[in-house]
């Protein structure tokens, strides 16, 4: 596990590499100490106080080294305990970001939360906590076996003898858990993806009054954590007491020599005295590993758990020298280009081109693919074939900051995160003039509200945007977007949530960035796409059926006409 943690390290000297060497030094002279206590008792036993006294001195003084050590080893494992949960925390963030849409599912959540906050936790803990008493647990009884067999090589090769029954014993106990732990992990990271659903999906679950029986799924996922903890301490326990059964024997098999040699006469008191001291001092350190070998294998499983994550395959990221895109007023192309979701293909050879200048509007009916062309064309996925370009290069030939420079997106589903409204508007470009910020304000229609809200732009919006309606969020949104002033401009659904009051200014707006943006539009109303200079529409087997004017459209194309006939009357419905 030290191997991979340090290779998941940046900085695997000052994480690592420095604790372990501080901790081994400190381990190495405490067994120094600790062999000391042989000759103290001996000349001790022997009434030559002088010489004792000597012996105690000496101890005393390789004891507060080893004080000295072990606090300096203490304090730079925290220290790197934190840097280490700080790049790993780092590392996760920096290569979630990089994953396609189609990685995260419900189950990832959990598993991603739980390998973001408690497995980074449980990692820390490894140069933190844990190293330094595991390495003792090793370098201490080594130093003190070394000195039994220099103090008296029989006793000596009896515990050496034992040695590797223990050290079986402790990885046999360690193997039985492991996988029980493995378990206990993964019902803890079911538990964490229901409390997320649980705690998300509140307005939905209400509504159906399903809380009850949600909160009873909840329960359930966690009485399966609650059996797989059970299960843990039933395979747990029998490893702990072979490995105490075993320590016993140990102990056993030094005395039953010591007072063999004893009897026979070949040690004194005196050695056999301290030999015992030893024996106990050499067992302390073991106990003390199994007591930690949970947190041990809990750290393994975070560990593996993280490599997961890391090791799943990030969207291509190109990287090159010089920016790619040759035009600042780049169209978007697509050809030839297919999409699967998996084995379900969705969209079938879409060709059209949005061009620079010009509003493309996305439309067709439920389930034609217009909000997975969306994810494509803002780079989300990969196509399956054909290709997406951005003023003539392939979007994926782009770096993800140059890609991200040149579009800005408006989602059907706004998240405003917790802070001001200004804040969140300032998202799109940090460095915004104040100038700036008033124009797409005003752009986006929010002006009048802002009037309204005492604390105007300083409104606290709440966690995801809950202090606002709807519409207001999505015109926040749109001023996001418009000071962000990519060339590109990508929405979905905007108008959805507005009124209609709201729609024109929303219209206004698209027509007054259009001399100066690509700007395609997913849109499901007639009102907000009759003035789009180009409308392609997708028929229910993810084809293009026609494309054109909506004039055009609906001159040539029966499928269109039909389409916003059965939209109207839709719409016309009223009890
Ligand atoms: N993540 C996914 N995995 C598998 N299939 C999906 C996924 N997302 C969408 N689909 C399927 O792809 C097809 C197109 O879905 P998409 O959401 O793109 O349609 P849409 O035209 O935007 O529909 P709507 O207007 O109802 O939002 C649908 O049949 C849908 O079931």
């Amino acid at each position: 596990m030290l191997t991979t943690i340090f290779q998941l390290s940046q900085k695997p000297r000052q994480t690592l590499g420095r604790p372990m060497f501080f901790s081994i030094l400190s381990a190495a002279t405490q067994g120094a100490g600790l062999v000391l206590i042989a000759p103290f008792l001996t000349s001790l036993f022997a009434k030559d106080i002088s010489t004792a006294c000597l012996w105690l001195v000496a101890m005393s003084l390789v004891f507060l080294l080893y004080a000295g050590i072990q606090y300096y080893a203490q304090h730079i494992s925290c220290v790197g305990g934190m840097m280490l949960a700080q790049e790993l925390f780092d590392r996760l963030s920096s290569h979630i970001v990089t994953l396609p849409l189609s990685w995260f599912s419900s189950r990832r959540m959990g598993e991603v939360c739980q390998s973001m906050t408690k497995g980074v936790l449980d990692v820390m803990a490894v140069p933190a906590h844990l190293l330094r008493p595991i390495l003792s647990a090793f370098v201490t009884p080594a130093a003190v076996l070394a000195f039994m067999i220099f103090y008296d090589w029989r006793i000596g090769l009896t515990a050496a003898l034992a040695a590797p029954l223990l050290w079986g014993s402790y990885r046999f106990a360690g193997a039985l858990a492991a996988k029980a732990e493995h378990a206990r992990t993964a019902a803890a990271e079911s538990v964490n993806s229901r409390i997320i659903e649980f705690a998300t999906n509140q307005t939905m679950l209400r509504a159906y009054d399903h809380n009850h029986f949600f909160s009873g799924l909840v329960t359930k996922s966690m009485h399966q954590e609650h059996a797989a903890v059970h299960h843990l301490l039933k395979y747990g326990l029998p490893g702990m007491v072979l490995f105490s059964i075993a320590l016993q024997i140990f102990f056993g098999a030094v005395i039953g020599q010591g007072v063999y040699l004893l009897l026979g006469g070949a040690i004194t008191m005196p050695c056999l005295l301290a030999m015992l001291v030893l024996t106990v001092r050499f067992t302390e350190p073991l106990f003390q590993a199994v007591d930690l070998g949970c947190a041990i294998r809990v750290a393994e499983n975070s560990v593996s758990r993280m490599n997961t994550i890391l090791e799943a395959p990030s969207l291509p990221e190109p990287r090159h020298p010089k920016p790619l895109l040759p035009s600042a007023k780049p169209e978007l192309c697509v050809s030839n280009m297919s999409f699967a979701y998996d084995t379900r293909p969705v969209l079938h050879d879409i060709n059209f081109t949005a061009p620079f200048g010009q509003v493309t509007a996305i439309v067709g009916p439920s389930g034609a693919g217009k909000s997975t062309l969306f994810q494509l064309l803002s780079r989300f996925r990969d196509v399956s074939a054909g290709k997406i370009t951005l003023g003539g290069v392939d979007l994926r030939k782009l770096s993800y900051a140059e890609f991200s420079s040149a579009i800005s997106c408006v989602f059907q589903d706004t998240y405003l995160f917790a802070g001001t409204l200004a804040e969140n508007i300032r998202m799109g470009n940090e460095r915004c003039t104040y100038e700036e910020m008033n124009r797409a304000i005003s752009l986006a229609g929010i002006d009048e509200m802002l009037r309204r809200l005492p604390q105007g732009a300083e409104t606290q919006v709440g966690e995801g945007g809950t202090a606002l309606s709807g519409g207001e969020r999505q015109r926040i949104a749109i001023a996001r977007a418009i000071i962000k002033n990519a060339p590109v401009l990508l929405l979905d659904e905007v108008t959805s949530a507005l009124d209609y009051h709201n729609q024109l200014i929303i219209q206004n707006t698209i027509t007054e960035l259009r001399p100066t943006r690509t700007v395609v539009i997913i849109a499901h109303q007639l009102q907000t796409i009759q003035s789009a200079d180009q409308i392609i529409f997708l028929n229910k087997e993810g084809s293009i059926e026609c494309m054109g004017t909506h004039s055009e459209l609906n001159r040539d194309c029966p499928q269109y006409r039909d389409f916003w006939k059965v939209k109207g009357q839709a719409q016309d419905w009223h009890f």
